[in-house]
């Protein structure tokens, strides 16, 4: 179980972000860890391989890009088997009803549950997936793809608070916040929300969005 209260770290490089790599994500782990995060998420088999090193419960996903569909977020049972083969504690999956090429979300989450013996982490975006993802067994449900769904896009860069506050209320599987936490504050409101831990990514790990958001401010 994920620990109550707790920061966890996301160490993601895309293939078009300098740090990309098992070299720069092993080390981000590390930088994490001996800064206080109780777990890290990582993404793909060689990053998750390397973020083991810290000695942290590792989250594990495999983003599957296919034109075709909106799902890349661990779609099926061959990118958790090769997750769980890596050595990931937790495997992270979409759990959202959209359309996909791949398993459907049950039988993902039964499959790590069940035949890997993993914990099931379900990434959705509105409270409706949350309430499902927690009637098809997840261990948890994370706000991850708040804003990332087509009918949750919004303007502003704000975190899903109510979002957290509606599952946190209603449901007795732990409620994990993801996304768009970019300050220490807006984390810490999460957890006051009724998040059981909260995950911060571009804020901690992705100098090229932290320079990009430096630059724009001062330079205007
Ligand atoms: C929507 C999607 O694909 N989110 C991804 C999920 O793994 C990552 O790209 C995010 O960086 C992660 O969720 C952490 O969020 P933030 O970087 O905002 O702290």
């Amino acid at each position: 179980m994920l620990k109550k209260g707790r920061l966890i770290v996301s160490c993601q490089a895309r293939k078009d972000n300098p740090l990309h790599g098992p070299l720069f994500m092993g080390a981000m782990a590390l930088a994490a860890r001996d800064g206080g995060a109780t777990a890290i998420r990582a993404n793909g088999v060689d990053d998750v391989k390397a973020v083991k090193a810290a000695g942290l419960p590792v989250i594990g996903i495999d983003k599957v890009f296919d034109e075709r569909v909106p799902v890349y977020i661990t779609p099926t049972f061959a990118a958790c088997d090769g997750l769980a083969e890596a050595g990931a504690d937790v495997i992270a999956l979409d759990a959202t009803p959209r359309e996909r090429i791949g398993d459907a979300p049950a039988a993902l989450i039964r499959h790590i549950t069940e035949t890997l013996r993993l914990e099931a982490f379900c990434d959705i975006s509105t409270l409706e997936e949350g309430l499902a993802a927690a009637d098809m067994g997840a261990t948890y449900v994370a706000t991850t793809l708040s804003g990332y769904t087509d009918y949750t896009k919004r303007e502003d860069d704000a975190p899903d608070y109510a979002l957290i506050e509606a599952l946190a209320t209603r449901l007795d599987v732990p409620v994990i916040a993801e996304g768009r936490f970019s300050t220490p504050e807006r984390a810490r409101r999460a957890l006051d929300c009724g998040a059981h831990a909260v995950v911060v990514g571009t804020a901690i790990t992705n100098p090229r969005e932290i320079t990009r958001g430096f630059v724009s401010i001062v330079e205007g």
